[in-house]
């Protein structure tokens, strides 16, 4: 194993700290930049990280005061935050990237990859970027020095552009985490593999109350039969705009399999399956959750663009999109600010293909 590349996670929360105690449990010496400050204030005064759960380990991470920090003192970088925090931490990366750095986005959002790949252009500067479909492991923040880990993945889907960086990056991303990755043929494909946008959609249109409430819920249990079905509902949609585009992607029930080690079922009787067994997860305890405000804007809306690009309209998913920007009095739609950026509007189906590959949807200034 290769223990000599240092590693450095964009992100404080769940994931950056769970994948964090995975790679210390490996034999590296993470560290961890909170883009606030807030996210690793007790453990810059010292406190130990303790993860629980699928990984049980307690260890002191190195801190970063900033972003150039970050960058500075690692030569691979994961960005472990919510979408919506993505173009924030790609704009304050990128000045300080350079040719020796590889970047993973954990997980990947609405074609931050492109966006970040286009910033290190302007530059003159390119790095393998890779997109990874779904995070290593899942879990929660339980305070400022403790995650539970709910799971750690057997299979996780990844891309990298440009694509001949696609062997060096894969290399990477075993020696740091093992042999646990499914390469997948561009960033359409990955943008098609994850799944918490469609599933969140159904988990939180049928328990938006709970949410509302503050209510504690299980998450796998309150995906009952009818859930469960729109579930696979919407997973056809998005089999349907893969296939389409000649892409293969992991199908729902892949998904669960992989993911929380249970028998493939009907999806509702695998998330039971998954309450069980203890890995079914707390479902939000507040309306002002990412499985809304980063899945509708970042995951929902690109899908549902793609799905008008190859004539497949993703009719449940853009329903989802109207009715929670109805239920939340907000234009979801109008939210991604990297889309927003990207101009995504004014190129074709031919140039995002590209682009999936190449990490470029125009061509920087003088090339
Ligand atoms: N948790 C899970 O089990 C799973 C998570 N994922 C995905 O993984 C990614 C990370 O999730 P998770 O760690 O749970 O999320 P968290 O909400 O726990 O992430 C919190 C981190 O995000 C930072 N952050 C939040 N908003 C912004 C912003 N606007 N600008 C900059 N930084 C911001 C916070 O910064 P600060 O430190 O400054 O407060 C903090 O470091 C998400 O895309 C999520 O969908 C996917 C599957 C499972
Ligand atoms: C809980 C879980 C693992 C499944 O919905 C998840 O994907 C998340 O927290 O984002």
């Amino acid at each position: 194993m290769d223990v000599s590349k240092t590693t450095g996670l964009a992100g404080a929360g769940s994931i950056a700290f769970g994948t964090a105690a995975l790679l210390h449990e490996a034999g590296h010496n993470p560290m961890l930049w909170s883009p606030s400050g807030a996210g690793t204030a007790e453990l810059a005064a010292g406190a130990p990280l303790t993860a629980k759960g699928a990984v049980e380990t307690e260890f002191h991470p190195r801190i970063a005061d900033s972003a150039a920090m970050l960058a500075r003192e690692n030569e691979v970088l994961i960005v472990a935050l919510p979408g919506y925090g993505h173009k924030t931490v790609l704009d304050a990366l990128a000045p300080h990237i350079g040719p020796h750095h590889q970047v993973i986005i954990s997980s990947h959002a609405s074609l931050g990859a492109v966006y970040l790949t286009q910033l290190l252009a302007e530059r003159g500067i390119s790095v393998p970027v890779t997109a990874w479909g779904t995070t290593i492991c899942t879990g929660r923040r339980q305070s400022g020095t403790e995650v539970q880990v709910n799971t750690v993945r057997s299979r996780v889907d990844l891309c990298t552009v440009p694509v001949e960086r696609s062997d060096e990056a894969l290399e990477l991303c075993r020696d740091l985490f093992g042999d646990r990755f499914q390469p997948r043929d561009g960033l359409l494909a990955i943008s098609l593999s994850n799944l918490n946008p469609q599933n969140h959609m159904g988990i939180a249109l049928a328990n938006i109350t709970r949410m509302e409430r503050g209510e504690t819920w299980s998450q796998g249990q309150n995906v009952t039969p009818a859930v469960g079905r729109l579930l696979e509902r919407l997973d056809l949609e998005r089999l349907s705009i893969a296939r389409a585009l000649d892409l293969e992607v992991r199908t729902i029930f892949e998904h669960f399999h992989l993911s929380f080690h249970v028998p493939v079922a009907s999806i509702s009787e695998m998330n039971q399956q998954m309450h069980a067994q203890g890995n079914g997860g707390t479902g939000p305890a507040t309306a002002d959750s990412r499985y809304v405000t980063e899945d509708v804007p970042y995951g929902l809306v690109l899908t549902a663009e793609l799905g008008r690009l190859v004539g497949r309209p993703a009719i449940l998913h853009e329903a989802g999109i109207r009715i929670f920007s109805a239920m939340y009095g907000r234009d979801f739609a109008a939210e991604n600010e990297i889309l927003a950026a990207l101009d995504l509007n004014r190129f074709t189906l031919d140039d995002l293909k590209r682009a999936a590959r190449t990490g470029l949807l125009r061509q920087p200034a003088g090339a």
